[in-house]
């Protein structure tokens, strides 16, 4: 069954915890995003996973450098999950591969900025990845022309595990499963929603029914 993951793009622990609470019936990873790592430190980490010890704590740290010590730290804290660019060299993908595996824990590679994300998808789910995000931005999103059906469209003939970040809602998240992806991303879509917890819940249904 696919798994929906909310992506907390809020600025603060105490806005986050109070989101993660009203839709956590609905989804299966809780994704921290990277502005509020930055802007609160791994502690969010540790307070969402004690929150909620049942779901898959998703870090997005966009790891470029330094793999295994910075997937450590998130470890360490509680992720379950950690994001490493697909830009970034090999090495730092092995590197926070040896820290998942030293922690019972995964690595997923974020394709954002990526001109072929297939390709890095497939040679980079042999260095021992959890799954690949094909993942449009916020700010490409933001640029005029884009449309998720690219996404999708990649989604449909990577023939690896792969998840989709970058516009999904109500309206596309059944495409987006039936192309394949493992896991549908969705942050705006349901934390700016006016009633996040009956967003997420549409949004799990369509899932379940894609
Ligand atoms: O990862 C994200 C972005 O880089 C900011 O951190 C988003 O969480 C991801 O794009 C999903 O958000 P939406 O596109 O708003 O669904």
């Amino acid at each position: 069954m696919a798994k929906l993951q909310v992506a907390i793009d809020l600025l603060t622990t105490e806005e986050a915890l109070a989101l993660a609470a009203k839709v956590a019936p609905y989804v299966d990873i809780i994704e921290l995003g990277t502005p509020l790592i930055k802007n609160m430190g791994s502690t969010v980490i540790t307070a969402m996973k004690a929150a909620h010890p049942d779901k898959l704590v998703f870090a997005d740290l966009k790891t470029a450098d330094a793999g295994e010590l910075e997937a450590d730290i998130a470890f360490k804290a509680g992720a379950d999950l950690v994001t490493v660019m697909g830009a970034a060299g090999n090495a730092t993908i092995i590197g926070a591969v040896k820290a998942a595996k030293a922690h019972g824990k995964g690595v997923v590679v974020d394709t954002i900025g990526y001109p072929d994300r297939v390709k890095r998808a497939q040679e980079v789910t042999a260095l021992g990845v959890e799954f690949v995000e094909l993942h449009a931005g916020l700010d490409e999103q933001w640029t005029a022309g884009y449309s998720i059906q690219v996404l999708i469209d990649e989604a449909a003939r990577a023939g690896v595990p792969v998840s989709i970040a970058g516009g999904v809602n109500i309206d596309n998240v059944s495409a987006v499963i039936q192309a394949g992806a493992i896991v549908a991303v969705a942050g705006a879509a349901i934390y700016g929603a006016e009633d996040p917890a009956a967003a997420a819940k549409a949004l799990r249904e369509a899932i379940d029914a894609a």
